[in-house]
């Protein structure tokens, strides 16, 4: 049963209403599907938009495996190492280290990982390899040795990739992945602290019925059971659609995979709408328990979905993320040095400009409610840094993160007498009336609109010694001198 076409969003009437004038593009649009059309979407008595989610899933970093192989320059061994021990330290629990049949130095680097002793005991490495003899043999030597390991086997299922990539009709598929399967079970079903994963590749793009297929008969010959669980991993390996159709097909697949008590439902959402994000969150809602991603979203071409800020999200609405973010630029240099890729300044929550306001009536909201938010906890006898978090424009206190205030605001063009008034305040301890609040900031706008460029707090003092310097009597300025 699948459902019917879903009808157009009240946006899209073909009749444009007058107050949109809006012409038609040259933009080759009609050569693309809509993914409507490109794979049937499962009947689903839609539960997930209902749901909420308060308990964070198994978060499964990617970075040294699907993020290392989207690097112009994959990490040496050195890199990789760092990158590990952050992830260590960070506290997730199931690492995929890498591809060890691809390349020497992937293969190196787990046989060191389990050589040298350096997994701690509560954490679970993954190893990936595509469903191929001699790479399952590779993988597992590999692993000799490892106290608790996750052996992830991947074939593209999708109809694209069976006829033009792989050569496959649905049966010879299926047949060639159970047999690989069964290779896997051969050589790690009597290990105890070995368990399986699959991830039918393209999954969005997969028959729903062809991917409850294989990934219950994988369920079964792995003879999944509570205690040894198996990992169907499920990945919008490029993305197609808006995040709702994604959380319908995962929704379908957690109603219908046997033994749910023995399957982890696993997500890998890629980002190349932009959306990866709102997939993994939709998804979640949806009955996904574990999510694979990299931290600020490397991956390949537009990326991974980006585990912080995903960790992050969870920790702005109240749910602890279970992972450390409280020196999150700390964690931001490491990972800029081992992918070799700046974090943009715009990034969520990690960005270097992302706890800052330049524009007036921003920075007026903010000195108000940083004052509001101290006066409460001043009445209520706590430090300020244990009440609820409520100021204006900033969605969590930057001080979870390791951030302290001094960037918060920054005064421009933009700015208005209450950036520069919260400046000086807070820099210069002086509390300028509001008349002189006012003149002051027109002056500022006078120069920053002159020269176009920012102004520093020591020349806002500058402005205000010179134009009012009967209030420029400052605590801080005293001290300087
Ligand atoms: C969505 C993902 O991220 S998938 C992971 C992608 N990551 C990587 O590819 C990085 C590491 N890869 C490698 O180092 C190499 O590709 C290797 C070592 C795995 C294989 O190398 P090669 O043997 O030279 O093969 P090549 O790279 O051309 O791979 C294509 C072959 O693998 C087959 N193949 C692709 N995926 C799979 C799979 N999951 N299972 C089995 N066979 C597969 C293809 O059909 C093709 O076979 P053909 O040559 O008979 O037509
Ligand atoms: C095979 C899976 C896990 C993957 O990397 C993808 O589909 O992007």
């Amino acid at each position: 049963m699948h459902s019917p076409r879903p009808s157009a969003s009240p946006n899209s009437s073909p009749a444009q209403p007058q107050w949109n004038p809006q012409q038609s593009s040259p933009m080759p649009s009609h050569r693309y599907l809509p993914a409507w059309d490109r794979v049937d979407v499962p009947l689903v008595d839609r539960d997930w938009p209902t749901h909420r989610t308060t308990s964070a899933p198994l978060w499964v970093p990617v970075d040294l495996r699907d993020g290392n192989q989207a690097l112009a320059e994959p990490m040496d061994p050195e890199r990789k190492r760092r990158f590990f021990e952050l992830m260590i330290t960070m506290g997730y629990k199931e690492i995929e280290v890498g591809y060890p049949s691809a390349s020497q130095a992937d293969f190196d680097f787990v046989r060191d990982l389990v050589r040298l002793d350096l997994i701690p005991d509560d954490v679970t490495i993954v190893v990936f390899t595509p469903a191929r003899a001699e790479l399952i043999a590779r993988t597992f030597e590999a692993v000799e040795g490892v106290r608790k390991a996750v052996v992830h086997m991947y074939t593209a299922t999708a109809p694209t990739w069976r006829d033009v990539v792989l050569g496959y009709d649905r049966n010879s598929l299926r047949h060639m992945i159970f047999e690989a399967a069964c290779d896997i079970l051969h050589r790690g079903g009597d290990r105890p602290g070995i368990r399986f994963e699959f991830s039918p590749e393209v999954f969005v793009l997969t028959e729903p019925d062809y991917a409850i297929e294989v990934c219950n008969g994988l369920t079964e010959l792995w003879q999944a059971c509570p205690d040894r669980p198996v990992v169907h991993n499920l990945p919008a390996t490029v993305e197609i659609a808006t995040p709702n159709l994604y959380a319908d097909q995962i929704e379908y697949m957690h109603k219908n995979l046997d033994r749910r008590e023995s399957v982890i439902l696993s997500v890998h959402p890629h980002n190349d709408r932009g959306t990866g994000v709102a997939c993994a969150e939709l998804a979640v809602l949806a009955g996904a328990q574990r999510v694979e991603g990299c931290l600020f979203g490397n991956g390949e071409r537009t990326g991974n979905v980006d585990l912080v800020t995903l960790g992050l999200n969870l920790h702005a609405q109240g749910v602890d993320p279970m992972i450390d973010f409280t020196h999150l630029d700390d964690v931001k240099a490491v990972v800029e040095y081992c992918n070799r890729i700046e974090v943009h300044p715009r990034h969520p929550y990690a960005g270097s400009l992302v706890y800052t306001a330049f524009s007036g009536t921003h920075q007026d909201a903010i000195k108000k409610g940083f004052a509001h938010h101290r006066a409460a906890a001043e009445r209520a006898g706590r430090d300020p840094s244990e009440m609820p978090w409520a100021v204006p424009y900033l969605p969590i206190d930057p001080a979870d993160v390791g951030r302290d205030y001094t960037a918060v605001v920054r005064v421009n063009s933009q700015s208005g007498k209450g950036g520069v008034a919260y400046l000086l305040e807070t820099e210069y301890g002086v509390t300028l009336p509001r008349e002189v609040q006012v003149a002051l900031a027109r002056k500022v706008q006078q120069i920053a609109d002159v020269t176009g460029r920012e102004l520093t707090v020591a020349q806002l003092w500058d402005v205000l010694c010179t134009h009012f310097p009967e209030h420029a009597h400052s605590r801080a300025a005293d001290a300087v001198r």
